[in-house]
This record gives C-alpha cells, structure tokens and sequence, in this order.
C-alpha cells in the first residue's frame, strides 16, 4: 500500500541539512504501523514526505502504486482529499461546527448526497461510540471524544491510507488508550491501512509493527508477535539503545 523507497529530504538553506537519507520500508495493506525516534530524526519530515505535504529531494513515495510526487498540484489536493485521511494531535476539528458537520466534511467537499452523508455518518459514528454527541460543538466534548470525532473524519471517505500524527499527545491516558483501541479496532475489523508517528512506547504497542529512525535513516524494526504488553518492552529496550533524552519520550503509562 505504502512503499517509501531511497527517499532523501534536504532542507536547503544558509546550512543545509539532511533529515532523511535513503529511507526504504513498505507498510502492506491492513497494517498498523508506528514510526519512532529521537527528537529530530526526521518523523514529521517522513510524515510530511509520506502525506504528500512535503516533495523528496530523491526517492520515490508510492500510495497504492501511484507515485504521488509526480501528480500536479491539482491532481495531489484531489489524491490527499481522497485517498488519505488524517488524524493530528490537536484534533484539528472546526470550532464552530458540531461534531457531525466535523464528520462529514470530507463528504461535502466531494457533493456526496446528503441521505449518503448521513447513512455513513451514522455508520461510522456507531462504530466508534460517537452516536450519542453527533449535535454537540467540539467544546462541548471531551478530548477523547474529539480524537474520535477526527478519527471518524479521517475514514468517512474511506481512505486507502490513514496518517496519524501523535494521535494521543493531548490525551489523558484512559482517553488514550480508548483511542488506541479505536484505531486497532479499524485496523483489525474494517482493514484500516495505517501510519502512526508516536513518541509513547504505550502508544506504538497497539501496532503491528514499528519502525524506528535515528538521524533520518532506519535503525531497527520490531515486529509484534506475542501480546502487548512484551511488545512494550520490546520496544522500550529499542529506545534505551537508539539514545537521546529519555525525556523526549513520554512516561510511562499503564
Ligand atoms: N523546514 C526545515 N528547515 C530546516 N531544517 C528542518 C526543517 N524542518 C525540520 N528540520 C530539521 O530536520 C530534522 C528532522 O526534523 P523533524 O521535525 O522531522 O524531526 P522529528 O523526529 O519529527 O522531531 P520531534 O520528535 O522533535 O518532532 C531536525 O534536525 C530539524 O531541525
């Protein structure tokens, strides 16, 4: 589904600077993975490289085959609009909309019809224990629940690929990990392809596997195979070698 292939970023300017050289991994379809590293390894470079926000200096990014910096700028807005959807740590949900217009936003854009909109509104809202505030305004949920409204933005369209960027960064934990199960819940049961930069050893644990970059290139894989809680410590070992602050990662959370 995702093939990052040799792909370099430099950013030009008085003093150059490479944040990825020569990354190559592919995320199959229906994977969930977590991408990890030190402050400035180059995880929101990937993200941005990946989303199609940022170009490659080189290398190929291909999305279901289609390599996506070689669409125009016509062409990459439609493809990001339908085939991607996004999930940040600050939710990014419109204030002055309820949590139902947040949802189907995606869908008005596109001139889906109405009695549609509401169908797979109603649909989505369901799976994701949502139902019930579909006419509050964003300030008047929980963070947990606007985490699950913006997931619910980011599927509504049924993406190929969904992108999240420090998705429980601004949550407690119990609305943490309630939108951690979320997100295994769509990737187990619906198929959900997804993408996950995290810096919370807790957080990456929900993957499938997890990718980890040091100084923008690859640095260890680790693939889940027994239960959750020893994937953890897998990964913590992971961290405890990669180096840096051990304060760029989060504490730890039960
Ligand atoms: N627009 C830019 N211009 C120049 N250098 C940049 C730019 N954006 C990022 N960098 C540099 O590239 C490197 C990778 O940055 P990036 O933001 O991708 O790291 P990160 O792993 O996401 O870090 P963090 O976990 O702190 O968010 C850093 O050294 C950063 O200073």
């Amino acid at each position: 589904m995702l093939e990052v292939r040799n792909v370099s970023k430099v950013y030009e300017g008085k003093v150059a600077y490479q944040a990825l050289s020569g990354l190559n991994f592919t995320i199959q379809k229906g994977e969930f993975v977590g991408v990890m590293g030190p402050s400035g390894s180059g995880k929101t470079t990937l993200l941005n490289v990946v989303s199609t926000i940022d170009k490659p200096s080189s290398g190929e990014v291909l999305i279901d085959g289609v390599d996506t910096h070689r669409l125009n700028k016509r062409q990459l807005a439609l493809f990001r609009r339908q085939e991607l959807g996004f999930v940040f740590q600050d939710f990014n949900l419109l204030q002055t909309l309820t949590v139902k217009e947040n949802i189907i936003f995606p869908l008005t854009l596109e001139n889906v019809p109405i009695a549609e909109q509401d169908k797979r509104v109603q649909q989505i809202a369901d799976k994701l224990g949502i139902a019930g505030i579909l006419n509050k305004r964003t300030y008047e949920i929980s963070g947990g629940q606007c985490q699950r409204t913006a997931i619910a933005r980011a599927i509504i369209h049924d993406p190929k690929l969904i992108l999240a960027d420090e998705p429980t960064g601004n949550l407690d934990s119990k609305s943490a990990k309630d939108v951690l199960e979320t997100l295994q819940r769509l990737n187990r049961d619906e198929g959900a392809t997804m993408m996950m930069v995290s810096h919370d050893p807790q957080a990456a644990s929900y993957c499938d596997r997890v990718i980890f970059i040091k100084d923008g290139a690859l640095y260890r894989e680790l693939h889940r195979s027994d239960g959750r809680e020893a994937f953890f410590q897998n990964i913590m070992n992971v961290l405890s070698s990669i180096g840096g602050s051990s304060d760029e990662f989060s504490s730890v959370r039960v």
